[in-house]
Protein backbone atom coordinates (compact mmCIF):
# COMPACT_ATOMS: atom_id res chain seq x y z
CA UNK A 1 0.00 0.00 0.00
CA UNK A 2 1.20 3.58 -0.76
CA UNK A 3 0.59 6.59 1.15
CA UNK A 4 0.43 10.16 0.71
CA UNK A 5 0.52 12.94 2.90
CA UNK A 6 -0.33 16.52 2.47
CA UNK A 7 -0.98 19.32 4.85
CA UNK A 8 -2.87 22.84 4.93
CA UNK A 9 -4.15 25.25 7.62
CA UNK A 10 -6.37 27.83 8.18
CA UNK A 11 -6.70 31.05 10.64
CA UNK A 12 -10.65 30.87 12.06
CA UNK A 13 -12.48 31.67 15.04
CA UNK A 14 -14.75 29.33 16.81
CA UNK A 15 -16.57 28.78 20.28
CA UNK A 16 -18.14 25.57 21.45
CA UNK A 17 -21.76 26.32 22.18
CA UNK A 18 -23.03 25.26 25.23
CA UNK A 19 -19.34 23.93 26.92
CA UNK A 20 -18.44 24.88 30.48
CA UNK A 21 -15.36 26.58 30.18
CA UNK A 22 -13.16 29.13 28.29
CA UNK A 23 -13.53 27.48 24.95
CA UNK A 24 -16.92 28.80 25.16
CA UNK A 25 -15.83 32.56 24.13
CA UNK A 26 -15.17 33.13 20.59
CA UNK A 27 -11.55 32.63 20.39
CA UNK A 28 -9.31 31.85 17.82
CA UNK A 29 -6.52 29.36 16.29
CA UNK A 30 -4.79 28.07 13.30
CA UNK A 31 -6.14 24.86 12.32
CA UNK A 32 -3.64 22.60 10.79
CA UNK A 33 -4.82 20.12 8.62
CA UNK A 34 -3.10 16.57 7.37
CA UNK A 35 -4.35 14.48 5.27
CA UNK A 36 -3.41 11.15 4.01
CA UNK A 37 -4.45 9.53 1.00
CA UNK A 38 -3.74 5.69 -0.04
CA UNK A 39 -3.70 3.49 -2.91
CA UNK A 40 -2.22 -0.25 -4.05
CA UNK A 41 -1.33 0.80 -6.91
CA UNK A 42 0.84 3.33 -8.54
CA UNK A 43 -0.84 5.08 -11.99
CA UNK A 44 0.99 4.52 -15.32
CA UNK A 45 -0.39 7.39 -17.66
CA UNK A 46 2.72 9.41 -18.96
CA UNK A 47 2.33 12.62 -16.79
CA UNK A 48 1.65 10.71 -13.84
CA UNK A 49 3.51 7.35 -14.14
CA UNK A 50 4.96 6.42 -10.42
CA UNK A 51 2.42 8.51 -8.91
CA UNK A 52 -0.81 7.50 -6.15
CA UNK A 53 -1.95 10.89 -7.36
CA UNK A 54 -0.33 14.46 -8.48
CA UNK A 55 1.29 16.32 -5.38
CA UNK A 56 -0.13 19.36 -6.73
CA UNK A 57 -3.25 18.04 -7.38
CA UNK A 58 -4.05 16.52 -3.79
CA UNK A 59 -2.34 19.91 -1.89
CA UNK A 60 -4.59 22.08 -4.62
CA UNK A 61 -8.24 20.25 -3.82
CA UNK A 62 -7.00 20.45 0.22
CA UNK A 63 -6.25 23.76 -0.20
CA UNK A 64 -9.71 24.83 -1.66
CA UNK A 65 -11.47 23.30 1.47
CA UNK A 66 -9.45 25.00 3.89
CA UNK A 67 -9.99 28.23 2.27
CA UNK A 68 -13.94 28.50 2.78
CA UNK A 69 -12.92 29.11 6.28
CA UNK A 70 -9.60 30.99 6.17
CA UNK A 71 -10.37 34.36 8.54
CA UNK A 72 -13.86 33.12 8.99
CA UNK A 73 -16.26 32.97 12.20
CA UNK A 74 -17.27 29.30 12.41
CA UNK A 75 -20.48 28.71 14.33
CA UNK A 76 -22.47 25.74 14.60
CA UNK A 77 -26.38 25.71 13.63
CA UNK A 78 -28.74 27.38 16.09
CA UNK A 79 -25.82 28.31 18.29
CA UNK A 80 -25.85 32.11 17.38
CA UNK A 81 -29.35 34.30 18.10
CA UNK A 82 -30.37 36.05 14.80
CA UNK A 83 -29.85 39.49 16.18
CA UNK A 84 -26.02 38.27 16.67
CA UNK A 85 -25.84 37.16 13.14
CA UNK A 86 -27.47 40.19 11.61
CA UNK A 87 -25.15 42.11 13.41
CA UNK A 88 -22.27 40.42 12.13
CA UNK A 89 -23.68 40.10 9.15
CA UNK A 90 -23.91 44.38 8.93
CA UNK A 91 -20.26 44.25 9.54
CA UNK A 92 -19.37 42.21 6.60
CA UNK A 93 -17.92 39.65 8.72
CA UNK A 94 -17.08 36.03 6.80
CA UNK A 95 -19.49 33.60 8.90
CA UNK A 96 -19.12 29.93 7.65
CA UNK A 97 -22.49 27.84 9.12
CA UNK A 98 -21.67 24.48 10.04
CA UNK A 99 -23.98 21.32 10.95
CA UNK A 100 -21.34 20.12 13.31
CA UNK A 101 -19.89 21.52 17.22
CA UNK A 102 -16.63 22.79 15.78
CA UNK A 103 -14.44 20.42 17.39
CA UNK A 104 -11.36 19.15 16.00
CA UNK A 105 -12.33 15.67 15.83
CA UNK A 106 -15.67 16.79 13.53
CA UNK A 107 -13.56 18.87 11.52
CA UNK A 108 -11.20 15.85 10.65
CA UNK A 109 -14.44 13.96 9.86
CA UNK A 110 -15.52 17.00 8.00
CA UNK A 111 -12.15 17.29 5.48
CA UNK A 112 -12.29 13.02 5.71
CA UNK A 113 -15.65 13.25 3.71
CA UNK A 114 -15.04 16.36 2.07
CA UNK A 115 -11.85 14.34 0.30
CA UNK A 116 -13.62 11.12 -0.20
CA UNK A 117 -16.50 13.14 -2.16
CA UNK A 118 -13.31 14.24 -4.53
CA UNK A 119 -12.96 10.70 -5.38
CA UNK A 120 -9.53 10.21 -3.28
CA UNK A 121 -9.12 7.16 -0.78
CA UNK A 122 -8.65 8.44 2.12
CA UNK A 123 -6.96 7.08 4.46
CA UNK A 124 -6.48 9.21 7.71
CA UNK A 125 -7.15 12.78 8.45
CA UNK A 126 -5.67 14.88 11.59
CA UNK A 127 -6.89 18.33 12.70
CA UNK A 128 -4.71 20.21 14.88
CA UNK A 129 -6.12 22.89 16.96
CA UNK A 130 -3.15 23.87 18.92
CA UNK A 131 0.85 22.73 18.04
CA UNK A 132 -0.38 20.01 21.02
CA UNK A 133 -3.77 18.52 20.51
CA UNK A 134 -4.79 16.91 17.45
CA UNK A 135 -7.72 14.71 16.44
CA UNK A 136 -7.62 11.94 13.62
CA UNK A 137 -10.24 10.62 11.62
CA UNK A 138 -9.94 7.08 9.83
CA UNK A 139 -13.30 6.16 8.54
CA UNK A 140 -15.66 3.84 9.64
N1 LIG B 1 -11.58 16.68 22.36
C1 LIG B 1 -11.63 18.02 22.19
N2 LIG B 1 -11.54 18.82 23.24
C2 LIG B 1 -11.57 20.14 23.07
C3 LIG B 1 -11.68 20.69 21.78
C4 LIG B 1 -11.78 19.81 20.67
O1 LIG B 1 -11.88 20.22 19.50
N3 LIG B 1 -11.75 18.49 20.92
N4 LIG B 1 -11.66 22.02 21.64
C5 LIG B 1 -11.52 22.86 22.64
C6 LIG B 1 -11.42 24.33 22.40
O2 LIG B 1 -11.65 24.65 21.07
C7 LIG B 1 -10.13 25.00 22.89
O3 LIG B 1 -9.76 26.07 22.05
C8 LIG B 1 -8.95 24.18 23.11
O4 LIG B 1 -8.49 24.63 24.34
P1 LIG B 1 -7.32 24.03 25.19
O5 LIG B 1 -7.28 22.57 25.14
O6 LIG B 1 -7.48 24.60 26.50
O7 LIG B 1 -6.07 24.51 24.38
P2 LIG B 1 -5.06 25.68 24.64
O8 LIG B 1 -3.76 25.17 24.12
O9 LIG B 1 -5.54 26.93 24.03
O10 LIG B 1 -5.04 25.85 26.18
P3 LIG B 1 -3.89 26.31 27.15
O11 LIG B 1 -4.61 26.84 28.30
O12 LIG B 1 -3.08 27.33 26.42
O13 LIG B 1 -3.10 25.07 27.47
C9 LIG B 1 -11.53 22.37 24.03
N5 LIG B 1 -11.49 20.96 24.13
ZN1 LIG C 1 -11.06 26.35 20.19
Amino acid sequence: MYYLRTESSFDAAHFLWKYEGKCRNLHGHRWRVVAEIKSPDLKQEEQTRGMVVDFGDLKNDLRLLCDLFDHSLIYETGSLREETLLAFRKEMFHLEEVSFRPTAENFAAYFYTKLSDLGYEVHRVEVYETPNNCATYEGK
